[in-house]
């Protein structure tokens, strides 16, 4: 697969998304075993690829990881962290077509805003988790 070009500079985008449902509870997915940071939760979303914006990024992996579609209308931008060489942009996301399921056989846990600081979070998403309970409570 060829590197991005935010790869090649020695930065790694990633774009990800607080994924949240009719009754205000966020998504939050289970990196799987044999990667890093394996079994800590994290937002869904993944690297973006060479030829995509972040937000194409996103709808891509949210179809991939997730079986749902959403459209860069329905995505708003919330936060980003920037930790070594990864950049991690945050969306909000309220609409979207179908019932997240975990296509990679990873864990999905549905949270409450004010318990996902509670959650056992990769580092980088601890202030981003911050700004989503903020931004719902
Ligand atoms: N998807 C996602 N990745 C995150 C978050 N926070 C965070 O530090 N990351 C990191 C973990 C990974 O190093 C990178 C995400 O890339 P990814 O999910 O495509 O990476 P991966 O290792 O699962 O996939 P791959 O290398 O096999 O392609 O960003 C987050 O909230 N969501």
């Amino acid at each position: 697969m060829p590197a991005s070009r935010t790869e090649q500079r020695g930065v790694l985008v990633v774009s990800a998304c607080a994924l949240i449902d009719r009754a205000g509870q966020v998504l939050l997915t289970q990196r799987p075993p044999g990667k890093a940071h394996q079994g800590l939760w994290e937002f869904p979303g993944g690297k973006v690829e060479e030829g995509e914006d972040p937000a194409e990024a996103l709808i891509r992996e949210l179809r991939e990881e997730l079986g749902i579609d959403t459209q860069t209308s329905c995505l708003a931008p919330l936060a980003f962290n920037a930790v070594d060489d990864l950049l991690l942009l945050l969306f909000v996301c309220r609409k979207y077509k179908g019932i997240p399921a975990p296509l990679e056989g990873q864990g999905l846990a549905w949270t409450a805003p004010g318990d996902l600081l509670s959650a056992d979070l990769v580092p980088a998403d601890i202030p981003l988790a911050a700004a989503v309970r903020d931004l719902l409570s």
